[in-house]
């Protein structure tokens, strides 16, 4: 009876494929992340419970498009979270909006205008070379409350 025998790590991992096969398609494809911060904030010219100082977990549900790099991506999902931290969390978490923000009612619509045109300059700044953009912003106030842009819409 023949040893049955493990393949080798390399076999396993297929690394026999070389850099040039590793493009498979040349097709834009949209990837999508998601990024929660907290913050307070209350509502101007509101007759309700929001005219009151309270906070929100935010959710920011980010998709992107582009055509896929060398290695099969359109964007490193750990770059897009570095994006996000680096141009809306740093700024907005664990602060008071109605400080931070430019002056608004910082409803969700007004702040997710607000957040495409700051993430839409640092896309173009990291892979507008690459076609790489933003295609649909959401944010959620709430678990059941959100606002949302698609570039389609944009005008
Ligand atoms: N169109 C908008 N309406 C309201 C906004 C807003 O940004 N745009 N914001 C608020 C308040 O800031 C807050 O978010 C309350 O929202 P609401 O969904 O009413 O929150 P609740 O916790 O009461 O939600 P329930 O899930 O219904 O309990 C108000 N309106
Ligand atoms: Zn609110």
């Amino acid at each position: 009876m023949s040893a049955y025998k493990i393949p080798s790590r390399l076999q396993v991992l297929g690394s026999d494929i070389d850099r040039s096969q590793l493009k498979y398609h040349d097709r834009r494809v949209a990837v999508t992340k998601e990024f929660t911060f907290d913050a307070a904030h209350h509502l101007h010219a509101y007759d309700g419970k929001c005219a009151n100082l309270h906070g929100h977990t935010y959710k920011v549900v980010m998709t992107v498009s582009g055509r896929v790099n060398e290695i099969g991506m359109v964007v490193d999902f750990g770059d897009l979270k570095r994006l996000f931290e680096d141009v809306i969390k740093r700024r907005l978490d664990h602060q008071y909006l109605n400080e931070v923000l430019p002056p608004m009612n910082t409803t969700a619509e007004n702040m997710i205008v607000w957040m495409w045109e700051e993430l839409e300059r640092a896309l173009e700044a990291y892979a507008g070379d690459r076609g790489v953009r933003l295609e649909r912003l959401v944010l959620y106030e709430t678990p059941t409350s959100s606002a949302s842009l698609e570039r389609a819409w944009m005008s």
